[in-house]
């Protein structure tokens, strides 16, 4: 290919992220993120890579994810890598849901898109801004091959007797309600990344992955195939997260409706958007907990114990769904940075072969690395999480075969 370009568009229910990569060599051309979109208070990030370097920042009201993808196309153009560059090759987007359809990487076209939609009901906060991140990507580049990543791909391998929920298989099959489950290109990314870590191959190693960022999620990872996941028909199912309440009775639904005289959407918005952290002690972002957690703040301590035993219990539950553990990763915001989570979440588990060094622990750092003593059995690993990159591979590699293809049947 002579474009090596790729642009990656990961658009949350009120964010942006974005990177420009080239794969000729994966680097990192451009990177930003919009936040707060919908807000007066939005504001926008732009670092180019190349040149100077220097990061920018504007902050105002952008309305919708349209308008804040325009205006990133406009800060790239202002470095010289606007989306009109006959360098690009091609857009990938992140979208939270694919149901079943969807195990690979896909072109998208008019009924891939519609397939997206399909499936806002089962995806509410994610999918419909990662549709209109492919329509305005699309009518800025129309030439330009547009793909899928699905966070759901990674998870199709999961057995049914992992998949299934216990209702009624009828009606489960007629309303295609199963675990799907979610975050696939990090758990992906990070369990090859650990096996590497270990010195060996993916074939070869059980690994629990714990992507902890505002979204979070766990997973059980048999010799490279995903065997269980936390997140279930939606993003909401599983470990306590920045807004969601994960894992609850069901019951309580019907009790908040009945009792409680909550109409179905005010339930919805209350366990999405005003549960976990933020429901329990006022705060999301684990940083503020941590130092609330250290002044005293009973209210911060509660929600951390709470984040904690849910944490714990799928580490337990997912070693023994797969026998055998080689290593435990942290990911993602809270999983990278967050040391005391993760000496917390191993705690008490040296029996299981489980510890965290409390110096290993201590680093910081972008690597990879192991924070076990060396005699542990189970290694502890912080693997930092790219979906960029791996989607911006994923969307490379596809256009092209895709182009190939297309070249061999004009022949
Ligand atoms: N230094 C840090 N210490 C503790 N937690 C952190 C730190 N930096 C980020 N976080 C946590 O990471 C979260 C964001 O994680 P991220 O993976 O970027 O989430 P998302 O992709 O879902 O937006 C923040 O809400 C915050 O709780
Ligand atoms: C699926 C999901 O929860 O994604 P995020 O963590 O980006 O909200
Ligand atoms: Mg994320």
């Amino acid at each position: 290919m002579s474009s090596t370009r790729v642009l990656v568009l990961n658009s949350g229910s009120s964010s942006l992220k974005y990177q420009l990569l080239d794969m000729a060599d994966s680097a990192r051309l451009a990177v930003g993120l919009v936040e707060r979109i919908g807000e007066e208070t939005s504001r926008l990030k732009h670092t180019p890579l190349t040149g100077d370097g220097a990061e920018r920042e504007r902050t105002g009201p952008i309305a919708d994810h349209e308008a804040a993808l325009k205006a990133v196309a406009a800060e790239l153009a202002a470095d010289g890598l606007g989306l009109d560059s006959p360098e690009l090759a091609a857009i990938g987007h992140r979208v939270v849901h694919g149901g079943l359809k969807f195990t690979e990487p896909t072109v998208i076209d008019d009924a891939v898109l519609a397939e997206i939609e399909r499936l806002v009901p089962v995806a509410p906060l994610h999918n419909p801004a990662n549709i209109t991140g492919i329509r305005t990507a699309r009518a800025l580049r129309p030439d330009l091959p547009q793909v899928a990543v699905f966070d759901t791909a990674f998870h199709t391998t999961m057995p049914e007797a992992a998949a299934r929920y216990a209702i009624d298989v009828a009606t489960a099959d007629q309303h295609r309600v199963r675990r799907y489950g979610f975050h696939g290109t990090s758990h992906a990314y990070v369990s090859r990344t650990t096996a590497e870590l270990l010195g060996k191959a993916p074939e070869d190693v059980n690994v629990i992955v714990l992507h902890l960022g505002n979204g979070a999620s766990a997973s059980a990872v048999r010799g490279g195939r995903c065997v269980d996941t936390s997140m279930g028909l939606t993003p909401l199912e599983g470990l306590v997260m920045g807004t969601r309440s994960g894992d609850l009775d069901p019951a309580v639904i019907f009790h908040l409706a009945r009792v409680g005289g909550l109409s179905i959407d005010e339930i919805d918005t209350l366990l999405n958007k005003k549960s976990g952290l933020i429901g329990l002690c006022g705060d999301n972002d684990m940083r503020e907990i941590r130092r609330r957690v250290d002044e005293g703040d009973e209210q911060a301590r509660l929600a951390f114990d709470i984040y904690i035993h849910r944490l714990k219990k799928y580490i337990g539950a997912y070693y023994a769904v797969l026998g055998r553990v080689d290593a435990i990763a942290f990911t993602a915001g809270v999983g990278e940075n967050a040391a005391p989570v993760r000496a917390a979440a191993v705690a008490g588990l040296e029996e299981l072969g489980l510890a965290v060094d409390g110096e290993l622990n201590a680093v910081r750092g972008d690597e990879p690395r192991l924070i076990s003593p060396g005699y542990a059995r189970v290694k502890v690993a912080v693997v930092p999480t790219d979906e960029e990159l791996e989607i911006a591979s994923q969307t490379y590699a596809l256009v092209g075969r895709h182009e190939e293809r297309l070249r061999r049947m004009g022949n």
